[in-house]
């Protein structure tokens, strides 16, 4: 299949490229235009606003970067160090680090780039060459134009600083970091901007940043021409064009079949098919695409993150995958691993695959990949074209597949009514365990799905992944915003544990009410190691100071004569109870007798007190007699 660029020369267009974009655009090897560059590159320069929609891989950021490069350089007068003539916002970083790039390499071609070097030794140097292109002493043959790439990964201040010095006239960006530098801070000039390109627009709304862009809108001046662009619409997008375009052309590069001659949305170089298998299956067919397809370039798509990861990890120590580079990326990784990812995959040769999930769906354009494999489909339906696009680019020819479940089959015919056709093939078949062949070489479900699980039991870092890998899967799968094919009620939850080799099912309330029957492996989790010494080692300080806390909980306990205690330790207890008990009453026995041998005394010396009285009362009433008589006797 020829290349689509064949819509006539670059020098064929009205109004007439400068001779500088001419020259470097052949000195770059662009001969001719695409459809989407002829049609999009006329109406821009002639200050329209412009809806572009054309299929993945035809050429839109060309179309894009060379008018407003090109309005840029016919300014009546240049643009100071600090003036934006151009924002670029883009949905990812990856994306607008690509844009960046291609923008650097057409400025150069066109001897228009006034580099923005940040390594220390050249920060003299450049000093002095700013004085040099300053506001008025710019030199007056020679347009220089900076351009800048604002996609966070550092702090704002540093952004603002990098402006503050080196300026940049062509700003490129997220949406999050461009709105905070552009509402907040004054250095930013954008009065003399000419253009505002939103890069892949539909995506932009759907991570949610319409405030964002709004806001970004509303701080620019009205005299610009914005443009929208990518190969999918939504009509959510009805809002934001009428907040910020006026009076919008519409561009539809359309894609007919040659044999239906029915228009699709999918490039005609690009051939998409389906293969209907179990979640259990998945991997086996995978390898046997891997086995059919020697020496090729795969990026395969997966629903989260975490499936990502374990998948990367777990295929990575299988032996069908020794001979290949595998690379993985999703959006939870540290920006500068994803770029530097990002750039090894490019550069990769021979057999390579990228695990990704949808960050890597859109624009980015990596040459030579000859196919996309879908384990999961996407989320969001948009994203199927998108994913399929990374191959096939510019009418090269590339193939995607998808796999689906028999439950999901209704998905051909959901994307069919979106004109993307999709053809089906048919499953592979399983290879037999010989005893006698060499059983790493061999590809059946069975075994695999056994490698994984045996894995998963030999090294607790894959047996962690596999678990939030699962979870995550069956998350993203009960939300799926095409929740009337991709059911969770339908799905056999077994199935898909067995293609995580999932030693046992984690418990969560997804899976309350299903009914699973799954054997995974019979061991006890703690036994699990990493494989990393100091990872491992860590772990059994860990494990060990929880037991330590558990037992100083338990004594504790014990004191309090809590429930757990051990039997001997009751026994003491009660015994000290008892002891306790008898040494009180005792004391209170004593004590009573006490009191009764006080009372007995008391009575004693009462009665002895009475007896005395008595006693001495006689004795009174004997002497009283004797001195009567005496009384008597003396008369
Ligand atoms: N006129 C041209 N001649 C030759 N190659 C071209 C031309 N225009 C663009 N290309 C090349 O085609 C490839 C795809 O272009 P680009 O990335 O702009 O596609 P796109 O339409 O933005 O795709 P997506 O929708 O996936 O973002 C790039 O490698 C680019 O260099």
């Amino acid at each position: 299949m020829e290349s689509i660029a064949n819509a006539g020369t670059w020098d064929s267009l009205n109004p007439k490229l400068l001779d500088d974009t001419l020259q470097a655009l052949s000195l770059l090897g662009y001969t001719q235009m695409t459809p989407v560059q002829a049609s999009t590159i006329p109406l821009f320069l002639n200050s329209k606003d412009v809806i572009v929609e054309a299929v993945t891989g035809s050429g839109k950021t060309l179309a894009f970067l060379i008018p407003i490069i090109e309005m840029i350089k016919r300014r009546e007068r240049n643009l100071g160090k600090n003036k934006i003539g151009a924002i670029i916002i883009s949905p990812t970083r990856e994306l607008a680090k690509q844009i960046h790039d291609v923008c650097i390499q057409l400025l150069e071609a066109m001897g228009n780039l006034k580099e923005v070097k940040e390594d220390k030794e050249d920060e003299d140097q450049d000093e002095n060459e700013e004085e040099e292109v300053d506001d008025e002493k710019m030199d007056e043959d020679k347009i220089l134009i900076s351009t800048q790439l604002f996609i966070g990964g550092n702090s704002v201040q540093e952004d603002i600083q990098k402006f503050q010095k080196y300026g940049g006239n062509i700003v490129i960006g997220t949406p999050g970091r461009l709105e905070d530098l552009l509402k907040r801070h004054v250095i930013f000039n954008t009065g003399d901007l000419e253009a505002l390109i939103l890069d892949e627009a539909d995506r932009l709304l759907d991570m949610g940043f319409e405030k964002s862009l709004r806001n970004i809108i509303l701080n620019l001046p009205k005299q610009r021409r914005t443009g929208l662009f990518s190969a999918t619409m939504s009509d959510a997008l009805t809002d934001l064009i009428k907040a910020g375009l006026r009076n919008p052309v519409r561009v539809m590069v359309k894609v007919e079949d040659i044999s239906t001659k029915d228009i699709q949305r999918t490039p005609q170089s690009l051939d998409i098919c389906y293969l209907i298998c179990e979640n259990n299956e998945k991997i086996a067919q995978f390898c046997h695409i891997l086995k059919n397809e020697p020496d090729k370039k795969f990026i395969v798509y997966f629903a989260t993150c975490s499936c990502v990861d374990y998948y990367f990890k777990a295929l990575g120590a299988l032996p069908l995958f020794e001979n290949y580079s595998l690379f993985s990326l999703h959006g939870k990784m540290d920006p500068k691993r994803r770029e530097n990812v990002y750039k090894n995959f490019i550069s990769a040769i021979g057999s390579s695959i990228l695990l990704c999930t949808d960050v890597a769906a859109r624009g980015l354009d990596i040459p030579d990949v000859d196919w996309v494999i879908q384990i999961d489909p996407p989320q969001d339906p948009k994203c199927f074209a998108h994913r399929c696009g990374r191959t096939a680019r510019l009418g090269k020819e590339g193939k995607a597949i998808v796999f689906l479940t028999p439950k999901e089959d209704t998905y051909v015919d959901f994307l069919k009514i979106r004109k993307i056709p999709m053809k089906e093939i048919d499953k592979y078949q399983d290879e037999e365990i010989q005893e006698n062949v060499k059983r790493t070489s061999i590809i059946n479900t069975k075994l695999i799905n056994e490698q994984l699980l045996k894995n998963n039991s030999k090294d607790r870092e894959l047996y962690e992944k596999s678990i939030k890998a699962f979870v995550s899967w069956v998350r993203a799968y009960n939300e799926h915003q095409v929740s009337y094919i991709f059911r969770f009620k339908n799905v056999d939850v077994a199935l898909v544990a067995e293609a995580y080799g999932l030693l046992r099912l984690p418990r969560m309330p997804e899976l309350k009410n299903k009914k699973i029957e799954y054997k995974g492996l019979d061991i006890d989790p703690e036994t699990i190691k990493y494989k990393d010494k100091t990872r491992e080692k860590q772990r059994q300080i860990r494990l060990l100071k929880e037991k330590e806390g558990k037992l100083n909980n338990k004594q504790k306990k014990g004191k309090k004569g809590g429930k757990n205690e051990a039997w001997s330790q009751k026994k003491q207890l009660k015994e000290r109870r008892l002891e306790r008990r008898e040494k009180r009453e005792r004391k209170r026995d004593a004590k009573t007798r006490n009191k009764v041998l006080a009372m007995q005394k008391e009575e004693e010396m009462r009665k002895e007190a009475e007896k005395r009285k008595r006693e001495l009362e006689d004795e009174w009433n004997e002497l009283r007699e004797e001195a009567k008589l005496l009384k008597k006797k003396k008369n």
